[in-house]
């Protein structure tokens, strides 16, 4: 069940402000006396709070991991999903209404990871967790668990970053760019305020395109579609350069890319690209090594090892940056960056080991 917290007003690290904001969150499980079983679950650039099925829900995007018997077992942990600040399943965004009732749109402030983190710290303190048992995520809420650990020290005592780097790399903003801007050329995006128009549905469909070549590794694009048309469409080939039909990895594509226009606010992917494409845990902190120095939390890192998008390697120079020493633990899978909610399974089993195991 989809709650709300009301965590006040907030001053962003660029300058912005927000008078009052809202962050929604799904739970399962229950706290226990001393809240020492506390485990907060980041979500990635597209998903929700609906990490795990409740009694007769949907599906949850981590179901293998997370649920009653599972290794983030929930008769044991009290689980907590938060929507992103500035996201768009229920925390204050740029879609919400200002306190004239308009939407926020084009004037919603630049948001950060760490803005986020900061937030979620008021809704922790609401909700009597001093300090989490587990903070973890994939791709941005990996970014958002190693932020929590570095921001908020002490309040982290375990923390694993799936699929995630210490910095948004410049191959990463550059794909990031590439998205911002076919979403802004598109004529209904309005400079972000389209609320009473037309959603640059057009535009966001491209942008997830883009992001989700990247979430993909060329083997399994080759591998599940090749050269094959479309079926059912006009033939390739011997048409061209006329009229002709898609080939098979234009309409997987162009499905993808409809599915996400059809759940997701424009200006919210906008934001939360943003955010990712600003993270790097050493702004302000020196380098990478001296950012994570103080950290008291103890860490889990995993990679996909056909992400092409965010390298095995900079998970291992991530390891290789914090105090104590951590190894990597390597998703097999052919699928690419997605693999780590795909064959999330891989990881259930070190992580029971290294940080579920019996309280
Ligand atoms: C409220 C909410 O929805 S919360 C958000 C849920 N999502 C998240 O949390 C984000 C994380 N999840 C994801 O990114 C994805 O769901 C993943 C990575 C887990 C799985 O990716 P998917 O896109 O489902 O898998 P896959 O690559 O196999 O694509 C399957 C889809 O492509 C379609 N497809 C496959 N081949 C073709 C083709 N040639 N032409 C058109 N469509 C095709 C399938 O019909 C299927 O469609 P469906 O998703 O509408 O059923
Ligand atoms: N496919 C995922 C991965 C992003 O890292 C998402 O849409 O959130």
């Amino acid at each position: 069940m989809l709650r709300h917290a009301r965590i006040g007003s907030l001053d962003l690290e660029t300058g912005g402000h927000l008078p009052d904001v809202s962050l929604a969150y799904e739970a399962w499980g229950t706290l226990n006396e001393d809240a020492t079983n506390a485990v907060l679950v980041a979500h990635a650039l597209t998903g929700s709070t609906h990490v795990a099925r409740g009694s007769s829900e949907e599906d949850g995007w981590w179901d293998a991991l997370v649920g009653p018997g599972k290794t983030v077992d929930t008769d044991r942990f009290f689980v907590v999903a938060v929507n992103m600040l500035g996201g768009c399943y229920g925390s204050t965004g740029p879609s919400s209404l200002d306190a004239q009732g308009r939407p926020w749109g084009s004037r919603f402030p630049f948001v950060t990871i760490r803005d986020s983190v900061r937030a979620e710290a008021r809704l922790a303190d609401l909700l009597g967790i001093q300090a989490w048992h587990t903070v973890l995520g994939g791709s941005l809420g990996g970014a958002r668990a190693l932020e929590w650990a570095v921001t908020e020290p002490g309040r982290v005592n375990r923390c694993a970053v799936i699929a995630c780097t210490a910095a948004s790399s410049a191959e990463q903003i550059a794909f990031g760019q590439a998205q911002l801007d076919a979403i802004r050329l598109d004529p209904d995006f309005n400079g972000g305020d389209y609320y009473n128009g037309r959603a640059p549905v057009a535009g966001l469909g491209l942008a997830r395109r883009i992001a989700h070549i990247t979430y993909r590794s060329e083997a399994e694009l080759e591998y599940r579609f090749g050269r094959q048309p479309q079926a059912q469409e006009e033939p390739l080939g011997s048409v061209l350069p006329g009229a002709r039909g898609r080939y098979a990895v234009e309409s997987y594509l162009d499905h993808q890319g409809r599915k996400l226009a059809g759940r997701f606010d424009a200006n919210s992917y906008l934001l939360l690209t943003e955010a990712l494409m600003s993270h790097d845990v050493a702004r302000g902190r020196g380098t990478v090594r001296q950012a994570l120095a103080d950290v008291d939390a103890e860490f889990f890192i995993a990679a996909v090892d056909s992400d092409r998008l965010y390298l095995p390697q900079q998970s291992s120079d991530l390891a290789a940056a914090l105090p104590r020493t951590t190894d990597v633990h390597m998703i097999s899978a052919p699928i690419g960056h997605d693999g780590f909610l795909t064959d999330v399974e891989q990881i259930g089993v070190p992580l029971r080991e290294r940080f579920f195991g019996e309280p």
